[in-house]
């Protein structure tokens, strides 16, 4: 689903354009003059406009300019007549996107429409990825792959807004990382990111460190303190492994969401807070709330938004670039120059269960860097140090369901023919039209 703002002063091309494209599931705002435009604009700065060139109180290559100006991550489709084509010159010079002509064709209108969305989303994640460079390197998020894709619209989306969001995730998937990124690419960024790891800390102590204690609240409590709310100010507060926080402060919690305000223990004052709320968990939270030991009100509550970071064995086509990045950081830390893999190195990562995730596919590069000595990461060595990663007896395949198995099975095959499907089809003896449901169902990532 995209933000899109549509601009004619004709109402009925307006109304049509807008009926079209909000039963293709996208959000609609609309104007029709450039004045009106420029507004609407501002306030839902959106992924793609539909701009007439021709509107009552000026040009709509005035609008354009302002609008690029403005937010130049939005994309910009002009409507033109025939004889507009001088006009149109200058439109696409001025940064649009695209044109469609008078009189319009709904099919061409989708797929410019379609293919606008897809190239904002890709700017979105490069404008992310460059914000963040510059500010913190080290959470630079690293993967190509379709699935890491709808991560980073996601972030794009959240990015702009304050909402409540909940990441979900198997460990080691780059949750944290992700929940700093949103962070650093909204414009609250120089405000403070407080971690709250909801398991780190004994019980009694948990409601203390997230809403601070007066002098005096418990034995112990000899100065005022600062909860993790009160630190994070106007920032962004995140509430790590938010499946372990117990049920009496899960309601309290709930509270602090739905009013934004909370006492320290042993106070007497409201403080208020604007902190916003990130929270992550690899736990199945549907499922603690069906038994009870997780409150379904938080639940909708923390989900406004969510999100769930695939686990790497689905999506094994980022392994390539994943390694040279800590390959890179490996040599950054040894102080090397050049630090490279012997042939074959991909392949065989790429046959590892990854239970532990990026974070495991970290420490071995790490551990092959150091081995390495700073030169060329050897194929043995690797294996070494993967045999000390064995695998889980949650992965082992005599636990795993039928499901998982045709699942790993097929995408072996895939990977096995290079995803040339017919290929594929043959070996595994189905159809080419069944191959295609399974992969869709199983969200089988093709390798770029
Ligand atoms: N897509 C990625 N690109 C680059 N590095 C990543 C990516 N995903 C994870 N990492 C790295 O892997 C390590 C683990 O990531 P992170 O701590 O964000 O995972 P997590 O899902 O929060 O784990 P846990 O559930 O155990 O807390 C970190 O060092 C992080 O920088």
């Amino acid at each position: 689903m995209a933000n899109l703002l549509i601009v004619d002063d004709e109402h009925p091309i307006r109304e049509s354009i807008s009926m079209f494209m909000s039963e293709k599931g996208h959000s609609i705002h609309t104007a029709s003059s450039v004045n009106e435009s420029i507004s609407v604009f501002k306030e839902c700065t959106p992924d793609v406009v539909i701009l007439d060139i021709r509107l009552p109180d000026g040009s709509g290559l005035d609008a354009l300019s302002q609008m690029r100006d403005f937010y130049p991550l939005s994309k910009v489709i002009m409507i033109t007549a025939f004889q507009d084509m001088e006009t149109t010159i200058e439109a696409m010079k001025r940064g649009a996107y695209d044109y469609i002509h008078k009189p319009l064709d709904a099919d061409e209108l989708e797929k410019t429409v379609n293919d606008a969305i897809a190239s904002f989303y890709e700017d979105a994640k490069t404008a992310v990825k460059d914000k963040g460079k510059t500010v913190y390197n080290e959470s630079e998020i690293v993967g190509k792959s379709r699935a890491m894709k709808e991560v980073y619209k996601t972030i794009g989306m959240l990015c702009q807004n304050r909402a409540t969001a909940l990441i979900m995730g198997e460990t080691g998937t780059g949750k944290e990382i992700v929940a700093r990124r949103i962070h650093l690419s909204s414009t609250d960024c120089e405000k403070p990111f407080i971690t709250f790891d909801c398991s780190a800390v004994v019980d009694t102590l948990l409601e203390s460190e997230l809403f601070g204690h007066e002098k005096g609240a418990f034995t112990g409590a000899v100065t005022l303190r600062p909860g993790k709310i009160e630190l994070a100010g106007d920032g962004t507060l995140f509430l790590d492994e938010i499946g372990e926080l117990p049920l009496n402060l899960q309601g309290k919690l709930l509270g602090f969401l739905e009013r934004k305000r909370y006492m320290r223990v042993g106070g007497k004052v409201l403080m208020k807070s604007k902190c916003r709320i990130i929270a992550a968990t690899n736990r199945d939270l549907e499922t603690m709330v069906t038994q009870k030991t997780f409150r379904a009100d938080l639940y909708y509550r923390l989900k406004v938004v969510n999100m769930t970071l695939p686990p790497l064995r689905h999506r094994l086509s980022d392994i390539k670039d994943l390694v040279a990045h800590f390959v890179q950081k490996s040599a950054d830390e040894l102080g090397v120059e050049h630090m490279t893999l012997q042939d074959g190195c991909i392949e065989r990562l790429k046959h590892h269960p990854w239970t532990g995730n990026v974070r495991e596919l970290e420490n071995v590069i790490v551990s092959a860097s150091i081995q390495s000595r700073g030169s060329v990461i050897l194929l043995d060595d690797l294996e070494t140090i993967l045999s000390y990663h064995p695998v889980s007896a949650e992965e082992s395949s005599s636990s795993q369901s039928l499901s998982q198995m045709e699942r790993q099975h097929i995408f072996n095959i895939l990977e096995s023919v290079q995803w040339n499907k017919t290929h594929a089809s043959h070996i595994l003896k189905i159809s080419l039209p069944t191959l295609r449901k399974k992969i869709k169902k199983y969200h089988l990532d093709t390798p770029d």
